[in-house]
């Protein structure tokens, strides 16, 4: 499977920053051996995928109904009439700034699909789940809980311990490697060989000098990059990183 490098720009980006999206495709065009993402804010997918020539544009939220009475919400459709290709479910923040469950990206998961829309369903465990021991059981409940009803035929996973966003820590390297074995389990456990298809991303400050360790991990497909994904200079290296990992 090629490494999958996934930008999240989260609330950041006007539209003076395309220049810097143009940059980044630039870039990925030379590392045709990876899959390059960016998921920006709703206001700039259209502007942004338009004459792409790597990187595959994506957006942060999609609503689970397909159209009604939501004021302020956009519907997996819309979001993919903009231009996005994929979409990030369920990232902690979201779960935590809107109160979002398992339950409700499983649906956006299923609303996602329906327009063949790539979900990238995220999980992770607070720190003091982490240090309570518990970090293997709450990835796996969200994990299962936060799935789509049927066998999707694309789907991406990212695992972020809550703790390490934003923040310049990383967990082990032994403590993602046991987590990103633990969700292959489970995913091939629920969907057989189809598991061999689904990216397991890691996602936690990643940057140019941590990508490449990381991305060496059994199960590690890929990272979800927040703050280093926001300008060419610094998304460049976890890019030539997963190139050379792939
Ligand atoms: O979705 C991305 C993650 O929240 C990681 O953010 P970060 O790379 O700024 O820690």
């Amino acid at each position: 499977m090629k490494k999958h490098i996934i930008g999240n720009w989260k609330m950041n980006g006007m539209q003076s920053h395309l220049t810097e999206i143009q940059k980044i495709d630039e870039i990925a065009a030379l590392f045709d051996n990876i899959m390059t993402g960016l998921c920006v804010p709703a206001t700039l997918i259209y502007s942004a995928h338009k004459d792409k020539k790597a990187v595959i544009i994506g957006a942060q939220d999609c609503h689970q109904s397909k159209e009604g009475a939501h004021t302020g919400c956009l519907s997996a459709a819309m979001v993919k009439e903009a231009g996005a290709k994929m979409v990030i479910l369920g990232h902690s923040e979201r779960r935590q700034d809107q109160g979002e469950n398992s339950r409700l990206v499983s649906q956006k998961a299923d609303a996602a699909i329906d327009n063949n829309i790539t979900p990238i369903i995220c999980v992770g465990e607070s720190l003091a789940q982490r240090e309570s021991g518990q970090a293997e059981k709450i990835v796996s409940e969200q994990l299962l809980a936060s799935l789509p009803s049927n066998k999707p035929q694309k789907m991406i996973i990212a695992y972020e311990p809550i703790w390490a966003i934003g923040t310049g820590k990383i967990p082990q390297m032994e403590e993602v490697r046991e987590i990103h074995e633990v969700i292959f389990r489970l995913l091939t456990q629920k969907y057989g060989d189809a598991a061999n298809d689904y990216p397991i991303l890691y996602g936690g400050s990643m940057n140019g000098e941590n990508a490449s360790e990381l991305l060496k991990l059994a199960h590690v497909d890929g990272g979800l990059v927040g703050g280093a994904s926001l300008t060419a200079d610094k998304f460049a290296p976890i890019l030539k990183a997963a190139s050379q990992n792939s």
